[in-house]
């Protein structure tokens, strides 16, 4: 698999002979499509040969490429990533979320340098892009600066985020603790200096890390901040039971950390909340009414969570995307495995929520639109990324066709899975 990022050059690159599918809001695929792509835009979008007869002869610097049998999709987008977890790949396997973070997680981060966080967010985006990611949202983790590096030389899009702290047990002692108002300066200033910078690729968001270590004032405060800058919040949330207990003991509150954070008045459209596993129904009202956001990592979510309630989430209107969670989570780093692995395990949830098998949860075509125009909407780009339409960027994911388990191929949606997993 291929990712085109967009280019900054003047030229116009023709596509044709592709199948393209392009899921936007009609969910066209042009079985023999091309595209026009001018400097790093979508200029037109459709029939081969409309595209060739139109724009074949219009443009000076003109590259006409051939991809017959290939097929063109947006670029997908990784909404949960902790780019700086790649180096701990394997270090943290089978042991519970809090013996996670606490004995493996935490006192790795606390010695990283800048320069690991440069090699690895590098490495973990070169993993990404060969899952044809081309944006991803940082989940939070240490040096922004390192990670903006990383993005600038990858050519990748994304949502960076620092991994923000101000209470809380299980800190090493290597951890710097510091105090609210210090997270909120430091936010502000890695957003002065890195928002916007790789062309207008790279965004700094506000990141929360759990609600287990965060002062309410530093939720709010966050919050405030980030809406005078137009910014988002990335947030774990409802991870574990222990997590709302915590909640309801602390907070003082019925239920959990959805429900403490829609007391406070938290929730709102910038809003990344990441699993979302522990919520219930009231909960789930919440978060819609909210435009709350809420990236679903299927496999990390196998290892130490549990199953999150989805298709109830996403039938009540919420828009969930898909992410990887970091390497010490998962092992793998591809998205493309997250929505395998989304399609059956929502399916086979059915069986466990509803005492009954339904097959039609969760379709392909749902699947892939978490993957793409899901995620754009997640990380608050979709006027420009997660589906190829005109005006859009030009952020392509390329499929070749050499693969025996693309033979045949009758319905693209439903064999993307299958298709995409053995590349
Ligand atoms: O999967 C996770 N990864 C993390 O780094 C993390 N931090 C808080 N909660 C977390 N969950």
């Amino acid at each position: 698999m291929e990712t085109k990022s967009s280019s900054s050059s003047n030229s116009v690159t023709i596509i044709h002979n592709a199948m393209i599918v392009t899921m936007d809001p009609e969910s066209r695929v042009f079985k023999n499509g091309g595209i026009v792509i001018e400097q790093d835009k979508i200029k037109a979008i459709g029939q081969s040969s409309d595209i060739l007869s139109q724009f074949s002869s219009v443009a000076h610097h003109l590259q006409i490429i051939d991809l017959h049998s290939h097929i063109l999709l947006p670029g997908f987008i990784n909404t949960h990533v902790h780019t700086s977890q790649q180096l701990a790949r394997g270090i943290a396997d089978d042991v519970d979320l809090m013996t996670w973070l606490h004995h493996r997680i935490w006192p790795y981060e606390s010695n990283m340098t800048e320069d690991d966080s440069y090699l690895s967010t590098l490495l973990c985006g070169i993993e990404l892009i060969h899952s044809g990611v081309t944006c991803f949202a940082e989940a939070g983790g240490q040096y922004v600066s390192g990670m903006a590096r990383a993005v600038e030389k990858l050519g990748l899009r994304a949502c960076l985020t620092e991994s923000i702290m101000d209470t809380g047990e299980g800190l090493p002692t290597s951890w710097a603790m510091r105090t609210t108002d210090d997270c909120i300066q430091s936010q502000m200033e890695l957003y002065e200096k890195h928002h916007n910078t790789a062309d207008g690729r790279i965004r700094v968001w506000f990141g929360i890390r759990q609600i287990m270590n965060s002062t309410d004032r530093l939720l709010l405060e966050t919050r405030n901040t980030a809406q005078e800058l137009k910014t988002g919040i990335h947030m774990h949330v409802a991870e574990i039971p222990y997590e709302n207990q915590f909640v309801k003991g602390n907070r003082k509150v019925e239920h959990g950390t959805v429900t403490h954070l829609e007391k406070i008045n938290f929730l709102q459209n910038n809003l990344l909340s990441a699993h979302t596993v522990w919520v219930d129904d009231t909960e789930i009202g919440f978060l819609s009414r909210a435009g709350v956001k809420v990236s679903h990592c299927p496999a990390a979510a196998m290892r130490m969570l549990g199953f999150a309630p989805i298709r109830e989430m996403l039938d009540s209107g919420i828009c969930v995307s898909l992410g990887t969670d970091g390497a010490p989570s998962n092992n793998r780093m591809s998205i493309v495995d997250e929505m395998y692995l989304a399609s059956l395990i929502n399916k086979g949830r059915e069986v466990y929520a509803k005492g009954t098998t339904d097959p039609t949860a969760l379709p392909a075509e749902t699947i892939l639109r978490m993957g793409t125009i899901n995620g754009a909407k997640t990380v608050l780009w979709d006027n420009e990324i997660g589906s190829l339409e005109i005006g859009k960027k030009a952020d392509i994911t390329v499929v070749h066709p050499n693969s025996w388990s693309m033979v045949p191929v009758h319905d693209w949606y439903e064999s993307s899975f299958e298709v995409f997993a053995t590349l």
